[in-house]
């Protein structure tokens, strides 16, 4: 049975359409409940996952939502390719909103990492994250949105802040002047989840404004962000839509293998209440 795929549909995209005998599923993790039910059904041929970051009626903040649980229970659900779709802020000149960026890293500037980790708990663990995206989703979802008419910049820095307030002015020239190219709030700890639980990520990022170092443009505003959102979801939907037939049915690439050599507590030392939280992490072990 080919491995499922996973969508993250972030501000402005609550769903997504043209599945065949869609279902909900109310997943219950140790990690909580994730931010909606998941719909999934079969799209274009695959088994397809799909959860609203934010739950439908955006009603968790950056802050609140729940990643462990989210990326549990997608990995609970079979799926080992994921496509994140986020809203984000151009911190450069020729990045304009409605243009969609396929970041290629991410620069952390969150104060509270605890939960973005599985690990812990008497299992000790550190997966590889120099290249912290998908090599090969990031391809598929450039050829979708170069065959969709986007306007696409394939690569760039991710600065993940915390939010919710967007950032000061002096905070947007310093993110400027470190290189980095486009600003959100929530798509790092997934990057990071997914890369633990073995997951082949990648990134859609949507822009929707200049954040507020562009003096001549309004500052970004929520009701900035989803006007052109509502632009570009119609966009969003069809990459996805086109990506999803060139993802590959077996999950044999390099970060479907990533906890190889990442484990530094020996198997005799795992707690058992711990290996059974991480069921659907550690089968490999069990
Ligand atoms: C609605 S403006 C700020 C909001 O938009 C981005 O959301 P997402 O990444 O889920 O698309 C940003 O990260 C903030 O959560
Ligand atoms: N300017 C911005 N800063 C942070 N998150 C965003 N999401 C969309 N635009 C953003």
């Amino acid at each position: 049975m080919a491995a499922a795929i996973g969508i993250i549909g972030g501000s402005g995209l609550y769903e997504i359409d043209g599945f065949e005998k869609s279902e909900e599923r109310q997943v219950e993790t140790p990690f909580g409940n994730p931010s909606d039910v998941l719909v999934g059904g079969m799209l274009a041929g695959r088994e397809v996952w799909f959860l609203p970051r934010h739950g439908r009626g955006h009603r968790i903040l950056p802050h609140e939502i729940r990643h462990q649980a989210n990326l549990w229970a997608l990995r609970s659900l079979g799926v080992r390719f994921l496509i994140c779709v986020t809203a984000v802020g151009s911190l450069k000149e020729a990045y304009h909103p409605r243009h969609v960026v396929l970041p290629d890293q991410f620069f952390d500037r969150t104060s509270r990492r605890e939960h973005h980790t599985f690990f812990g708990g008497g299992i000790v663990g550190h997966v590889s994250f120099a290249e912290p995206v998908s090599a090969g989703m990031r391809g598929i979802l450039r050829e979708a949105a170069v065959a969709e008419g986007g306007v696409v910049h394939d690569g760039g820095t991710y600065v993940n802040m915390d939010g919710p307030a967007f950032s000061t002015r002096a905070e947007s020239e310093a993110n400027r002047q470190l290189g980095f190219d486009v600003i959100g709030m929530t798509n790092l700890p997934e990057a990071k989840l997914a890369r633990e639980a073995e997951i082949a990520m990648a990134t859609l990022a949507m822009i929707t404004d200049f954040d507020c170092w562009k003096v001549e443009e309004e500052p970004v505003t929520a009701e900035a962000v989803i006007a052109h959102l509502h632009a570009n979801v119609a966009l969003a939907k069809r990459i996805i839509a086109a990506a999803i037939p060139a993802i590959p049915a077996e999950a044999e690439w390099p970060e479907h293998r990533a906890l190889d050599g990442a484990i530094m507590t020996p198997r005799e030392f795992w707690p058992e209440e711990r290996v059974a939280m991480l069921k659907p992490l550690l089968g490999r072990w069990i």
